[in-house]
């Protein structure tokens, strides 16, 4: 079984909560809120005021995707808010190990992002402690962009380094997932989909949906 996590990045930040109820009623497993700080990433997003405000309208897992530097000064405040899965990105964190023992201590799912340049094997240390993993398929920073078809060797190399473990370990992919390329991203392995403009630009969010998990053998 599959999990489609919309990301709200491409949703209508003036009417979030609505957003948020209707992607819900659609048939949405996670939502996923990209955090973006200006410096790892060329954009700048939402905080942790956001989650705590998003919680108070969905009973569904918020998948907080942090794509910040110095993420330990922020996850308290994000596992306060209500996250569910905080996932942190291995480039942008030096003592990885520490970090993801931090949002254990904090009672929350840890999840760890590589970038599209970074190699499977940059997670093969950390794999016996996360929750998620987390394969960025485009550059991050911006929704709408075009899949890198570069990483799907790589999603498959990850699959058998998390069936290796014999652990319950989540493999994410988050970047220009479409209904006409989800098959072969689940094939290489994937069980967690984040999808933006594949939701929130259609016209009927429950179609956008059924459309992804059809196209999934
Ligand atoms: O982390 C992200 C960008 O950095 C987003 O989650 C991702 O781009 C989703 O948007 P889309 O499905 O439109 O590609
Ligand atoms: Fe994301």
């Amino acid at each position: 079984m599959i999990k489609i996590s919309p990301s709200i990045l491409s949703a209508d930040f003036a009417r979030l909560g609505a957003e948020i109820r209707t992607v819900e009623q659609a048939g949405a497993d996670y939502i996923h809120v990209d955090v973006m700080d200006g410096h790892f990433v060329p954009n700048i997003t939402i905080g942790a005021p956001v989650v705590g405000a998003l919680r108070q309208v969905t009973e569904l897992p918020l998948d907080v995707h942090l794509m910040i530097e110095n993420p330990d000064l922020y996850i308290p405040d994000f596992a306060k808010a209500g996250s569910d899965i905080i996932t942190v990105h291995q480039e942008a964190v030096p003592h990885l190990h520490r970090t993801v023992q931090l949002i254990h201590s904090l009672g929350k799912k840890a999840g760890v992002s590589i970038n599209p340049a970074t190699p499977a094997g940059a997670l093969e240390v950390i794999m016996a402690e996360v929750d998620l993993v987390l394969v960025m398929t485009v550059n991050p920073g911006f929704g709408g962009q075009s899949f890198i078809p570069a990483t799907l060797n790589k999603i498959t190399q990850l699959r058998e380094m998390i069936d290796r473990t014999g652990r319950d370990i989540e493999l994410e992919v988050d970047g220009g997932v479409k209904a006409d390329n989800i098959g072969e991203i689940a094939a290489a392995g994937a069980d967690v989909f984040v999808a933006g403009s594949a939701v929130f630009n259609a016209p009927d969010y429950t179609q956008a949906i059924q459309a992804l998990r059809d196209n999934v053998k």
